[in-house]
């Protein structure tokens, strides 16, 4: 099977960014979960309100289908989501098993700079108090590979590259 991952994290450690090339270096599709939030919760978050697992869990089963789909076909493929919490990363295992879950973690202050820095998008930086209240870390039995954002984004898809093909040495 093709590689299929979520690359996840708070807002603004660069899951759109590294996702994308992620997908282009695997030659898999790739997808935006924020492309898959209904309208109501698109407002919330630009209102500074933090979404809650009531609003999250039918966005998730949209993500979970798209997975699904993308294991069932053999195709593989990167999809952009947050999956903050366990259970989150639960309900997407449950539609599709074989995922794999690509933490971007940083420091605050990094990730903030990065965030200040792409003004007109609908998330405030307010919210990134409760993202990080809200991120669970990957637990020693997901299926996960932890990368440090303070790094190129070509550095970080490398270290990716690097993991996986450690793993199967
Ligand atoms: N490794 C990196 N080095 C420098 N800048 C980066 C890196 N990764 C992402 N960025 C920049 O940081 C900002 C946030 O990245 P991006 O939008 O990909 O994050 P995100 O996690 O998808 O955010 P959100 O979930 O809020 O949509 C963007 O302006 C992006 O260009
Ligand atoms: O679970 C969540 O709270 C959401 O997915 C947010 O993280 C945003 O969709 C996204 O990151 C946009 O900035």
């Amino acid at each position: 099977m093709s590689h299929l991952l979520v690359v996840m994290g708070v807002s603004g450690s660069g899951k759109s960014t590294v996702g994308a090339a992620l997908s282009q270096r695997l030659r898999v599709p790739f997808a935006d979960a924020d492309d898959f939030h209904p309208e109501a919760n698109i407002a919330k978050m630009a209102r500074g309100e933090a979404l809650d697992d009531a609003d999250r869990w039918p966005w998730l089963e949209e993500i979970g289908r798209w997975l699904a789909e993308h294991e069932a076909s053999g195709r593989g493929g990167v999809m952009s989501c947050s999956a903050l919490r366990r259970k989150y990363r639960d309900q997407l295992r449950h539609h599709a098993p074989a995922t794999t879950f690509v933490l971007l973690e940083g420091a605050r202050a990094v990730i903030e700079r990065r965030q200040a820095s792409r003004p007109g998008h609908f998330m405030p930086a307010s919210l990134l108090t409760s993202q990080f209240a809200t991120l669970e870390p990957l637990e020693p039995d997901e299926d996960g590979v932890v990368l440090d954002v303070d790094q190129s984004v070509d550095a970080i898809v490398q270290g990716y590259v690097d993991a996986v093909d450690g793993r199967s040495r």
